[in-house]
């Protein structure tokens, strides 16, 4: 597995994608109350591919609708690409952050090119003939054949329904992309191919990506950086190898079990050559 697409220093530096200050998250009401983030705060870095971290329950997915602006803060702000995240929704939403959910959700009556050409059929704005032509573009980008393009959600394969996925979540170029698990499902050889074509996919492009993983193989072969949600807040961010030495409870479990060490075996071995 090769290393992640390093971020060079000057576009680290730049203006944030997507600022998030003091954000705080509750659901319900009085006594009904349970606030998911209270005085959270993260920036994600032009073309970083950060990975989100955390245990179950932390926050981890309704901090990526934040970023989708399909929740409002009750406190603090989500700032995407200079504006705030809830005024994102409704026209425009796809062509300034795509959006990975973790099963695909693809839509079942749609074929394959529908899937992929929703959004950009949608706005209307480019006849059919190149709403068409740019999704067949797409399909091709995620490895797909042209031949696929007429096949129905059912009649795909795990690995298919990701590519797919991914193909409409890229349709309008947006500059930001959202992974909710993008492994999860899949067999550790099709968990490989689809990080390797994210790899592809974020060298080729540049695309900012934020993604929620539990799988620390996906997380070393993709994560430029790493943030940790725990006690309600980001509660540490850095280089994955940096983070797996914060001393937390999380974090030594989730980097420092069985199943952590052999993912960090690589990186390891790589660092002693
Ligand atoms: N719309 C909602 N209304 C009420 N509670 C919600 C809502 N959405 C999420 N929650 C609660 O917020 C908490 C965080 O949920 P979230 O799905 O973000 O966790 P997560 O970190 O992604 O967890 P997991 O790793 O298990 O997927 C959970 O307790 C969940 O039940």
């Amino acid at each position: 597995m090769s290393e992640p697409t390093p971020v060079s220093p000057a576009a680290a530096s730049a203006e944030p994608v997507v600022r998030i200050e003091g954000l705080e998250t509750t659901f319900g009401k009085g006594s009904e109350a349970y606030t998911v983030h209270r005085n959270l705060s993260l920036d994600v870095r032009r073309g970083e591919i950060l990975a989100l971290v955390g245990g179950s329950g932390t926050g981890k997915t309704v901090l990526l609708r934040q970023m989708l602006g399909l929740l409002q803060p009750t406190a603090g702000r989500v700032t995407v690409l200079g504006r705030p995240a809830s005024e994102m929704g409704g026209e425009g939403a796809a062509s300034r952050v795509g959006m990975l959910f973790q099963h695909g959700a693809l839509f079942s009556a749609f074929n394959v090119l529908d899937n992929v050409a929703f959004a950009l059929r949608e706005q209307g704005a480019l006849p059919a003939a190149l709403v068409r032509d740019a999704a067949l573009v797409k399909l091709q980008m995620v490895g797909l054949e042209p031949e696929h393009a007429t096949r129905m959600p059912a009649d795909l394969s795990g690995g298919m329904i990701k590519r797919v996925a991914l193909a409409r979540a890229l349709i309008m170029d947006p500059p930001l992309l959202l992974l909710d698990e993008p492994t999860a499902g899949l067999d550790p050889n099709g968990a490989d191919e689809f990080c390797a074509l994210v790899r592809e996919l974020h060298a080729a492009l540049g695309t900012t990506m934020v993604m929620v993983t539990h799988d620390l193989d996906t997380l070393f072969a993709l994560a430029t950086r790493v943030a940790v949600l725990a006690d309600r807040k980001v509660i540490v961010t850095g280089a994955p190898a940096e983070v797996a030495r914060f001393p937390h409870p999380f974090v030594e479990h989730y980097f420092l079990g069985e199943r952590g060490r052999r993912a960090m075996a690589p990186v390891q071995a790589g660092k002693e050559t």
